[in-house]
């Protein structure tokens, strides 16, 4: 393994660094979570039983998790009498007592799954040597591998489904869920819901970076749908056996759930985001002189342990704060999937599972050792939205920021609250007739900032600032109803022509926006009597012409492009599937 925080001799190993915005972020387009949400990745350690075979050869533990659960204690016997004993700190330690339905709650994964309602992308990673409880702890007890068992891909599905119902956010919201599932044999992707097709395509785009091309995505209306996808999955990924576990993985296992949810807030235009949970089950890392591993099986050992090795590599330079380049994603395919997960805008969780058996303690301690260092990698979370969308959240929160402005502006001023002044569009010929009467009182001292009143003088009489604060008041409501015309039509998909008119508006809401800033700036800045006067200028000085033959540009969403093929298949398990990639953001009709 890469990484080489042996080498530096720590027994209890290093705490977390503080989040930071510049680390490894992939995209450039990212919301950075505001919420405060820790952004390192979480650590958390199972232990499980020794097993009946492990017994039976008279086995001794040599793993104790601590009492405070954060620390886990490692006695390697190797050297004898002076037995070397390692202390490590993760975010949790599971002890092999703890039962499958605590799993969930001790590692807290039910922050990812609200993270994944809101939008974000969440990642569950399961890591080992071989025979360690990845495919338990993930997938439960499925001996036979035709039931989805207790595992944490079940409780989790169950979680979000009836997190849906309840949809505790307030917000009246809509969702949509759908299940892909496909694994990395021997460097190449299977499609695990669709056994009848050739190895997928891994693709790049800007935005989602590496995903898969062509993948069956299975629309779930249910808890059972999703249970369809899983057992038909866990019965067509690749087993096998050999000493060291009967039913060993001989692939990495990637299930994906696609959760959009469309939110509509106030009368405006729905909001869609798209929320992704990965639960990936990775194949164990096996040393052949203990696996005794043969034939067929020789070789998808070597492809294991060759991406878990890049992975490692990945994981060590992510630790050490490279970014970039410099970082081998590129050096396999399981790497170049988890490039979200691993330093990219997902909020993610590992779980390192372990034997106790003293028989394996390097290979423990080197699962250990992997696992400290991931800890100390930094993503970067964010909401997963369309440009469209991200444009009209940014104006909302731009028009509640001038609100409160206004507000505060106006008290000063002593003006009456702004709740006199209707907002809706039909209110427009009374906004005119408002203006006009305002512009008619203040009209003895009305002077235009920007005007000098004397030849050198500017006038910053009381009047002038009421009258320019009553014109910025109607300009607001006049882009506040632009706004919201250009919402409702994008809202409403009309035809293109119509789009191109909303797209005007709200051009020119935005371009509004912007001058009405510089003007608030200019006169939040206003300065003593000796400067000179800023230069700026009305807005209601501007006709509406004027700012309709500027030329502005407003960079739109790559929602039309990144989408999943229209094409309705039926799968083997009778539910209706569509094709689409593992960025899995639906195509606009
Ligand atoms: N927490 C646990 N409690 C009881 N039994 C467990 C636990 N974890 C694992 N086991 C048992 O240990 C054996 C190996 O587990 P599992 O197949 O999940 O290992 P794995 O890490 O997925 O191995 P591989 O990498 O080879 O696929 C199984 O028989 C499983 O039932």
């Amino acid at each position: 393994m890469a990484c080489d925080i042996r080498a530096k001799n720590i027994d209890v190993l290093p705490g977390r660094k503080s989040p930071t915005k510049e680390n490894g972020s992939m995209k450039t387009n990212v919301e950075v979570d505001a919420d405060g949400k820790s952004n390192n990745i979480s650590v958390f350690v199972r232990v499980r039983p020794l097993t009946r075979e492990e017994k039976a050869r008279g086995e001794k533990s040599c793993v104790q998790v601590l009492k405070d659960t954060q620390f886990i204690k490692v006695v390697d016997y190797g050297y004898g009498y002076n037995a070397l004993t390692r202390k490590f700190q993760f975010d949790g330690c599971i002890g092999h007592e703890v039962g499958q339905d605590q799993v969930m709650e001790k590692c807290k994964v039910q922050r990812l799954l609200d993270s994944v309602l809101e939008g974000y992308s969440s990642a569950v990673i399961a890591c080992g040597q071989t025979g360690s409880g990845k495919t338990y702890t993930m997938c439960g007890r499925n001996e036979d591998r035709t039931t989805h068992g207790d595992g944490l891909i079940a409780q989790c599905v169950t979680y979000l489904f009836e997190a849906m119902k309840k949809d505790h956010s307030g917000n009246q919201r809509s969702y949509s869920f759908r299940a892909s599932y496909y694994e990395v044999y021997n460097e190449q992707v299977n499609d695990l819901l669709r056994l009848d097709c050739a190895p997928r395509d891994v693709k790049w785009s800007v935005k989602d970076g590496y995903y898969v091309d062509d993948l069956l995505l299975v629309d779930c209306e249910c808890v059972d749908d999703v249970f369809s996808v899983l057992n038909e999955g866990a019965k067509n990924r690749k087993v096998g056996s050999h000493d060291l576990n009967k039913d060993s993985s001989r692939s990495h296992c990637i299930m994906t759930l696609h959760v959009d949810s469309c939110s509509e807030i106030g009368d405006g235009a729905p909001i869609v985001r798209y929320g992704k949970m990965l639960f990936v089950d990775l194949a164990g890392s096996e040393r052949l002189k203990k696996s005794r591993s043969s034939g067929d099986m020789l070789k998808e050992t070597g492809n294991i342990n060759r991406s878990l090795f890049t992975l490692g590599k990945v994981i060590s330079a992510l630790a050490e704060g490279k970014k970039g380049d410099l970082v081998p994603y590129r050096e396999s395919m399981l790497t170049k999937l988890l490039m979200e997960t691993l330093g990219g805008n997902s909020l993610s969780l590992m779980i390192a599972c372990i034997s106790p058996a003293s028989s394996v303690v390097e290979e423990t301690l080197g699962t250990l050792y992997y696992a400290t260092c991931t800890k100390t990698i930094v993503n970067v979370p964010s909401i997963n939205i369309d440009e469209k969308d991200k444009v009209i959240v940014n104006l909302r929160k731009e028009i509640e920021q001038l609100k409160k402005e206004n507000i505060l502006l106006r008290s000063k001023l002593g003006l009456p609250a702004e709740g006199d002044i209707k907002d809706n569009a039909s209110s427009q010929p009374d906004i005119e007739t408002n203006q006009k009467q305002i512009s008619m009182t203040v009209a003895p001292f009305s002077k235009s900032v920007g005007h000098v009143g004397d030849e050198n003088e500017p006038d910053f009489s009381r009047e002038t600032l009421v009258s320019n604060q009553c014109g910025w008041m109607l300009d607001k409501e006049r882009m506040l109803t632009q706004l919201r015309t250009a919402e409702r039509l994008l809202c409403n998909k009309m035809a293109p022509s119509a789009k191109e008119n909303s797209q005007d508006a709200l051009q020119n809401a935005l371009w509004q926006q912007e001058s009405k800033a510089r003007v608030i700036e200019g006169i939040e800045n206003l300065p003593s009597r000796t400067q000179s006067f800023p230069n700026v200028q009305p807005l209601h000085a501007l006709s509406e012409d004027s700012y309709k033959n500027k030329s502005y540009s407003i960079s739109r969403g790559r929602s039309d492009d990144v989408g999943v093929g229209g094409q309705d298949r039926k799968l083997r398990l009778g539910l209706v599937g569509k094709q689409g990639n593992t960025s899995g953001k639906k195509k606009k009709s």
